[in-house]
């Protein structure tokens, strides 16, 4: 069943404010990307369109090229080619300016990590130039929604992957953004955070805000996204609602057969304990 979109919802009774109404622009266009190292080209021409208050999903196999296409629609990596449009701006001519309207959760980028979690939050909010005491109001909000307050004030050094991710996630959302951007939000994550995060999530969507997530959790991205892209060999070999990309078949089966890549069994023989 499609999914309601944002505008249309009945969101009575959430705690997030309705936003402002879109401006007619996608939340994020992407055109043309290209990007490679050295030989390898890691991205080769993705088109991508993210409806605003859209739930959009980027799926693909492990080197697809995801992560490559975020950092430059996030403006962490410059593309070799193509344009990036964040709710119709160029991100890439006013790169401060549109940042500000972006949240992001690079994949891997160390955090200042000689931080506590909730000088971490706090310090990310105040570089988005967000008042002093919005920024500890907000801090607590989010401390609290990722589970994290009683380790608060523990260094973000010594947190295991999970609550890491949690603290990055905070930092991303701190400034109230109109699209966040999360490359792998749930890797690491305990079952009871993950549900937390993507309730958190859905209630910033049925508000008007615009999420994209990377995932390899096919699963979860069908339950959770409304829109889907499949990438694969830095190219999208599909696009569009959920519906629409799995075509009446689970998106795990559609994934497989636009993807292909299973692996016969026979490969590791040697591996077979028993010799019969
Ligand atoms: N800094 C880099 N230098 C050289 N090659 C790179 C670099 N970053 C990415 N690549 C290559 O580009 C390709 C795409 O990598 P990318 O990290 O974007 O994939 P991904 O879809 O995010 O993969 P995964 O699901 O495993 O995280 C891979 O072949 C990778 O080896």
């Amino acid at each position: 069943m499609p999914r309601t979109m944002p505008g249309t919802s009945d969101t009575g009774g959430h705690p997030y404010p309705r936003r402002v109404s879109d401006d007619g622009h996608p939340a994020l266009q992407v055109r043309g990307l290209v990007k490679a190292f050295g030989p390898k080209v890691a991205v080769g021409g993705v088109d991508l369109t993210v409806p605003a208050g859209s739930f959009y999903g980027l799926v693909g196999p492990n080197g697809a090229g995801k992560t490559t296409t975020l950092s430059m629609a996030t403006g962490l990596l410059r593309p070799d080619h193509g344009q990036v449009l964040v709710h119709g701006r160029d991100l890439w001519a006013e790169p401060l300016a549109v940042k500000a309207t972006l949240g992001v959760l690079p994949d891997g980028v160390r955090l200042f990590d000689r931080l506590t979690g909730r000088q971490l939050i706090t310090y990310a909010g105040l570089l988005q130039g967000l008042d002093r005491s919005v920024v500890a109001q907000r801090v607590e909000d989010l401390l609290g929604a990722l589970g994290l307050v009683e380790d608060a004030a523990t260094l973000v050094v010594d947190y295991s992957a999970g609550m890491t991710k949690k603290a990055a996630l905070a930092c991303a959302l701190v400034h109230a953004p109109r699209l966040v951007v999360l490359d792998e939000p749930f890797e690491s994550v305990d079952p009871v955070s993950a549900a937390n995060i993507r309730q958190i999530l859905a209630g910033y969507v049925a508000s008007g805000g615009t999420v994209v997530v990377s995932s390899h959790v096919m699963d979860l991205v069908e339950r959770m996204c409304d829109h889907v892209a499949v990438i694969a060999a830095g190219r999208v070999l599909a696009a569009g609602t959920v519906e629409e990309v799995r075509a009446g078949q689970s998106l795990e089966d559609r994934f497989v057969a636009l993807v292909g890549g299973r692996a016969t069994g026979e490969e590791l023989a040697w591996l077979r304990t028993s010799s019969d």
